[in-house]
């Protein structure tokens, strides 16, 4: 975690799934970023794999003219950073591809002096990951004694990202992490969520654990509640076929995968070092501390939205029902909203309020900690205004920290209103976030697991989110689409805030 430094580590980055959106939009450019900024290795090249047919200049060319604006304007540079980058057509879930990829993976790490260090990427729908995953098992690149992940230059390592979705159900993330188990110790599997590459995130750590300001209040004795947004203004864009499916929906997409990441940053008690493994053993304690709801909760405790037509920022947008690939009777969430429970000494009833939506009206994603009143009101004829103290942590877009409290209005008499202390992270650094791929792959070539997570992480998170999923399969809701594109979704969401005599954070 942290700043990138230069690496020693040699190594060779096996993208499956490399003619396909994410490599294209994320991956090739953060890589560009590490080498523009001398961060990759020396002996370090690229060499992507997917069935489409092109030679090693035509992919260049695909890579640039997909996305030229991530490459400087000095055509020069990404020439030279991409004479590292080569590509092969195969299918990687066929055996018989295998030995060709094998042929050109020895071949460019005997060209680029990588010796055995191999990342393997993958960059492929979930239906692939497993035939993939056997496949590198069963080939002559991962054998047996050297299934670990090692921080000295001179012992090979290889090491696998698995992109999300990791799992559809606890049962599939089960089988995933056999697979995975099968060919890959632990330590070399990075299962990849960016959202723990945003800036924002991980400054959650240092607010939380360097400073003296905020962890003493941080607890059950002065929090109210904790809320988790994360809405956004598009809709599913193209993937509605995959996003309708069985595996799709926003519990499953955002609340969790990247929701309960951040809550499991906003809730872990102090780590004993920095270490990978003493920060990823504090997430998992929360993982297992979650409480997971009974079904009968489930209507009091969880939200299911989906959009009707409407417009965003004044562009109209379809109905979900009437994207391409998604159903006419479609019982998919495209907003979700839960209030989860932590089980432990710090927490006690501290309610955590988690939501995301697509096609909402704004895109946000933030923490907002609510504290609770002062145990005595002393201003009373100002007492219905006082509203609570909170700290928000907004993620993205507007990066910072902020502190709303009241102030005294200037001048006679005691008036009393809310103010906001501000650091803004663009005003601050005068230099906007960093790109999450880019930290995360860094720390994929370093070794560092710090933002990955865990397999016990995935596995509880599962559980948390299961019943909700399962009351809302065997519950179909005759209200649906229940929001217009542009809202900040259903009503039924503001209604369990008010339920608790507490409302969402909107402005
Ligand atoms: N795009 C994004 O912003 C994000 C994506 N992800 C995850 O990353 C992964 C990749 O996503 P994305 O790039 O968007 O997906 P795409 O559909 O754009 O690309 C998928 C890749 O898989 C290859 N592929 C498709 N079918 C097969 C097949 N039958 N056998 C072998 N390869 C196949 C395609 O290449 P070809 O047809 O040439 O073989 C292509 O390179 C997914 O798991 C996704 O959930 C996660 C976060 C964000
Ligand atoms: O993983 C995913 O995240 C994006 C939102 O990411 P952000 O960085 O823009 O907040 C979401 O659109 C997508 O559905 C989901 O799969």
């Amino acid at each position: 975690m942290g700043m990138p430094t230069p690496t020693n580590q040699n190594c060779l980055l096996v993208i499956f799934g490399a003619s396909g959106d994410l490599t294209k939009r994320k991956l090739i450019p953060a890589l560009y970023a590490l080498w523009r900024n001398g961060t990759l290795p020396e002996s370090f090249a690229v060499v992507g794999i997917a069935r489409s047919d092109y030679g090693d200049e035509a992919y260049r060319e695909l890579l640039y003219d997909f996305n030229p604006s991530a490459y400087d304007e000095d055509a020069s540079k990404w020439a030279e950073f991409s004479q590292r980058v080569h590509y092969l057509s195969a299918d990687s879930t066929k055996a018989e591809a295998w030995p060709e990829i094998e042929r050109r993976l020895c071949g460019l790490s005997q060209q680029y002096k990588t010796g055995d260090n191999v990342l393997f990427y993958l960059s492929l729908a979930p239906q692939f990951f497993e035939p993939v995953i056997r496949h590198i098992g069963q080939s002559g690149l991962v054998t047996e004694g050297r299934r670990y992940c090692s921080l000295t230059p001179e012992r090979p390592w290889q090491r696998i990202v698995i992109e999300k979705p990791f799992g559809s159900d606890p049962g599939s993330a089960v089988k995933l992490n056999q697979v995975l188990a099968e060919v890959f110790d632990e330590s070399a599997i990075y299962r990849i969520d960016h959202y723990l590459g945003k800036e924002l995130v991980q400054n959650m750590m240092v607010l939380r654990f360097a400073n003296s300001l905020f962890e003493p209040i941080w607890n059950q004795r002065y929090v109210d509640h904790v809320q988790i947004t994360a809405s956004e203004t598009v809709g599913v864009e193209g993937r509605g076929s995959y996003y309708d499916s069985p595996a799709g929906g926003a519990m499953r997409d955002m609340v969790q995968s990247h929701l309960l990441q951040v809550l499991s940053i906003v809730a872990m008690e102090p780590p004993v070092s920095l270490a990978a493994d003493d920060i990823r053993t504090e997430k998992i304690k929360i993982f297992k501390a979650l409480r997971v709801p009974t079904a009968s909760e489930v209507p009091e405790i969880a939200v299911r939205g989906q959009y009707g037509a409407g417009a965003v920022s004044g562009v109209s947008v379809p109905a979900y029902r009437d994207e391409d690939g998604v159903a006419a009777d479609s019982q998919t969430d495209t907003f979700a909203a839960m209030k989860l429970k932590v089980d432990t000494w710090r927490w006690g009833s501290v309610p955590f309020y988690l939501r995301s939506g697509k096609a909402m009206a704004e895109k946000k994603t933030e923490i907002v900690v609510y504290l609770k009143p002062t145990p005595h009101v002393l201003f009373r004829e100002q007492a219905q205004k006082l509203k609570a103290n909170q700290i928000l942590i907004s993620i993205q877009p507007d990066e910072g920290i902020r502190l709303r409290f009241e102030g005294k209005v200037p001048g006679p008499g005691m008036q009393i209103k809310d103010v906001v202390m501000d650091f803004d992270y663009v005003k601050q650094w005068e230099a906007s976030p960093p790109d999450g791929y880019a930290t995360l792959l860094h720390d994929c070539i370093r070794g560092d697991q710090t933002l990955f997570k865990h397999r016990d992480e995935i596995e509880c998170a599962w559980d948390a989110v299961q019943p909700v999923i399962d009351y809302w399969h065997n519950n179909p809701q005759d209200d649906l689409p229940n929001y217009n594109a542009g809202t900040w979704g259903p009503s039924a969401s503001d209604i369990m805030m008010a339920r608790d005599g507490r409302y969402w954070h909107n402005f």
